[in-house]
């Protein structure tokens, strides 16, 4: 039996205006096979780990950046999915809700299905929908196009970023920038404004002003490739960025840099879906929910406490003959549990 507790927002989704454009259907990406070396969760987790995860977060504190009661921004139900050439079955009943404010973490072993996940969510094309429904900001995603995706504030970095030759950084960003901006009804950037508007954002990550002028991705190594994702997203904006394993391949400075850049984008009214295999970035980014993806569904859930919601920290999980009680982080003893059923 898996336990599933319903997200702590329940506020009804509104519509909101546009927002942001990523070019995603029009690259027809191709995804190269991901990293082989990969850590899985262990069983104990490391004291470090233990003390990140012990921290309170606004979320547990009942001060979440969205306040007490942030709105629903995405609501997964029952989703499942084929694989368009061969109909294979990769998603088998997937719900998820999230709320504006949160950050959740998606784990699980290599080919569970994670990545699939976030691909149906921007509507890669090599995927088919067979049953259960995506709602984003209280609209059918199933129903748009990727781009129309993208522009309703939907943002998913890849896990081997695409090589745009002969298109420059600067170039890209500023054709999708534009974009987004005219379908807002707003004017757009000239080059000089446009500079002036990303160079703050070459701070947040790190990077060197040359990085504008070279082609997208073209001979970047893998971490500069990661940090100029989160480079994108820092200028394009989105109400939900799906990260799929952003941390993968970064040496230490690096992931600390792109952690800094993610939390720095977190307001209260945007989300993250962070795919992740490495503990480490978790003393980074700190989570309000971590899910685990195991053979195409999600099996379970961690919470925080949350105001007038939730379980407290006092209040026992169940599940198959095992009781856990939260003593002082509700986050921590489910996070454990979470550990075990990925052992199994
Ligand atoms: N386009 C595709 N064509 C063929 N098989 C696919 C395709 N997409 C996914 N799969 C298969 O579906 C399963 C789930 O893949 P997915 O990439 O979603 O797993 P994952 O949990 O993200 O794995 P990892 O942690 O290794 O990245 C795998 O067996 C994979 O080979």
């Amino acid at each position: 039996m898996a336990l599933l507790y319903p997200c702590s927002c329940s506020t009804p989704p509104s519509p909101s205006p546009l927002l942001p454009f990523k070019n995603l259907a029009s690259s027809r990406l191709v995804f190269t096979a991901p990293a082989l070396r990969r850590s899985f969760l262990p069983n104990r987790l490391p004291p470090r780990l233990k003390a990140a995860l012990a921290v309170e977060t606004p979320a547990a504190s009942g001060e979440g950046r969205g306040g007490d009661s942030p709105k629903i921004l995405l609501e997964v139900k029952d989703l499942s999915a084929v694989i368009a050439k061969d109909k294979t079955q990769i998603l088998k009943g997937v719900s998820l809700s999230i709320c504006e404010g949160e950050v959740h973490v998606v784990m699980g072993k290599n080919g569970s299905g994670k990545s699939t996940f976030a691909k149906v969510l921007v509507g890669h094309p090599d995927y088919e929908v067979t049953g259960g429904s995506i709602v984003f900001k209280g609209e059918n995603v199933l129903d748009m196009e990727p781009e129309e995706r993208s522009l309703a504030g939907l943002f998913m970095s890849f896990q081997s970023p695409i090589e745009i030759p002969g298109v420059s950084n600067i170039d890209f960003l500023q054709m999708a920038y534009n974009a987004r901006r005219r379908k807002l009804g707003q004017p757009e950037l000239s080059p000089i404004e446009f500079y002036g508007y990303i160079s703050p954002k070459l701070e947040l990550v790190n990077m060197k002003v040359d990085f504008l002028n070279r082609n997208v991705n073209e001979g970047f190594s893998g971490g500069e490739k990661k940090r100029n994702e989160i480079f994108q997203l820092a200028v394009l904006g989105a109400d939900l960025a799906i990260l799929d394993e952003i941390d993968s391949g970064l040496d230490v400075d690096a992931l600390r840099d792109v952690a800094k850049a993610v939390n720095a984008i977190l307001t209260p009214k945007n989300s993250v879906l962070v795919i992740t295999h490495y503990q480490r970035l978790l003393e980074y980014i700190k989570p309000t929910y971590v899910h685990i993806m195991e053979e195409g569904r999600i099996k379970d859930i961690t919470q925080h406490k949350t105001a007038g919601h939730s379980k407290s920290a006092n209040d026992s999980i169940s599940n198959g003959g095992k009781t856990y009680r939260a003593q002082s982080n509700s986050l921590t003893i489910q996070f454990f549990y979470q550990a075990n059923l990925i052992s199994r």
